[in-house]
């Protein structure tokens, strides 16, 4: 891939602006500015349905030099509104690739810029807070590019939910064609040549704006996933007689979704819940409590959480700029069992008196460490102890 000649520039809502060389797309979006500290994985994180609404920097210094894989999207297509790295490879290289990242974010309409500094950039956002950006690779002045970053709306009270989930509600693969097979002994699952050994729980899956990623470790641990749109009601999940229920991502405000905070204070009455980031958000709504607005959110592969109940600290994979109130949650009753070692924030709750639990941070990984995977297993084990 030749590198353009073409100019792009991210404009800030404070005035600032940050010039650079374009690729992807020639086009004009708004949408928060945030920063990822990943260092690989790039293509799981344009395809997040939890940055619908974004405009990605990336601190890792290269990107693009291992193209972009069919097989490693986590949802239909890029879902971010911009992206912005210190250089895209020249070069891909990868036999599993079959476009580069310029031509894919080209196709998908979504504008790039490299050549910029972006460790100024992220800098600026750790001092500053999110900010509201417009990124643009076309012909126009930074001065209009400044006033549309300053009109975007932002994210606060905005339901960007019903962009990214499901039309209606699917079976994931049925023929279980991405599941490792498995078995249970004991209490652990174990990885097993037999296909028949398979004690499957069905479960209900609300997509926020679920990874892909998250079903396939879903299915791998023991489930048959049955996805249902944001906005199912609680009637329609009972009447697929799940097992369980499982609170996907998504992107945006937690608080806005409020039809999503009626439904899950329903099920939860009645079936084993896990939930991961706006799932754990969501159900912090349902039991009453509230989310707030991070400074500047957590994006990576680095995030150490601490399980209060065990003393164990993982490295996690994150991708939030709310979190969970602590206070207002104790008040529910709900225990508080993880926490962000960097700023003390919430990543996970329980329910005393029900199989209920979730986490703010990504156990799924992709892109990320695997420390947290056995929360799968976890969620298995649960939901076997409750229909036992
Ligand atoms: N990955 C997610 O589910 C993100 C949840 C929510 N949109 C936040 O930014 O906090």
């Amino acid at each position: 891939m030749a590198k353009t000649t073409r100019t792009g520039l991210i404009a800030f809502e404070d005035g600032t602006v940050f010039r650079g060389r374009a690729f992807g797309a020639v086009a004009t979006n708004v949408g928060e500015a945030c920063f990822n500290t990943s260092m690989t994985g790039y293509q799981e994180i344009l395809t997040d349905p939890s940055y619908f609404s974004q405009i990605v920097t990336m601190t890792a210094v290269q990107i693009g030099n291992y193209g972009i894989c069919p097989d490693d999207v986590e949802s239909d297509g890029p879902k971010v509104k911009g992206f912005i790295v210190r250089e895209v490879s020249p070069v891909a290289s990868n036999w599993r690739s079959n476009i580069s990242i310029q031509d894919y974010l080209a196709e998908a309409g979504i504008p790039g810029i490299e050549g910029v500094d972006t460790r100024a950039i992220t800098k600026k956002l750790r001092v500053s807070g999110a900010l509201k950006a417009c990124i643009t690779t076309e012909d126009i002045s930074e001065e209009e590019a400044v006033k549309r970053a300053q009109e975007f709306g932002g994210l606060i009270g905005v339901d960007f939910v019903k962009e990214v989930t499901a039309k209606e509600a699917y079976h994931w693969d049925p023929e279980m064609k991405q599941s490792t097979p498995f078995t249970v002994v004991g209490t652990d699952l174990k990885l097993n040549e037999d296909k028949s050994a398979k004690p499957r729980f069905k479960v209900a899956a609300m997509d926020f704006g679920a990874k892909y990623s998250i079903y396939r470790k879903l299915q791998h641990h023991g489930f048959d996933v049955h996805v249902f749109p944001a906005t199912a009601s609680a009637e329609e999940i009972k009447s697929c007689k799940p097992d369980c229920v499982f609170l996907s991502n998504g992107p945006g405000d937690p608080g806005a979704v409020e039809y999503a905070h009626a439904t899950v204070k329903e099920l939860i009455e009645d079936y084993p819940t896990f939930g991961i980031c706006l799932g754990h958000q969501i159900i912090t709504h349902a039991l009453g409590a509230k989310t707030f607005k991070l400074k500047f959110g957590h994006r990576g592969g680095n995030q150490p959480v601490k399980n209060l109940e065990t003393g164990k600290v993982s490295i996690t994979a994150q991708n939030h700029g709310f979190a969970s109130t602590r206070e207002e949650l104790e008040k529910t009753g709900a225990i508080v069992t993880e926490i962000n070692l960097n700023d003390d924030t919430v990543e996970g709750l329980r329910l005393k008196d029900k199989p209920v639990f979730s986490v703010q941070y990504h156990p799924e990984a992709a892109p990320g460490p695997n420390d947290a995977d056995a929360l799968f297993v976890d969620f298995y084990n649960m939901v076997a102890k409750h229909h036992g």
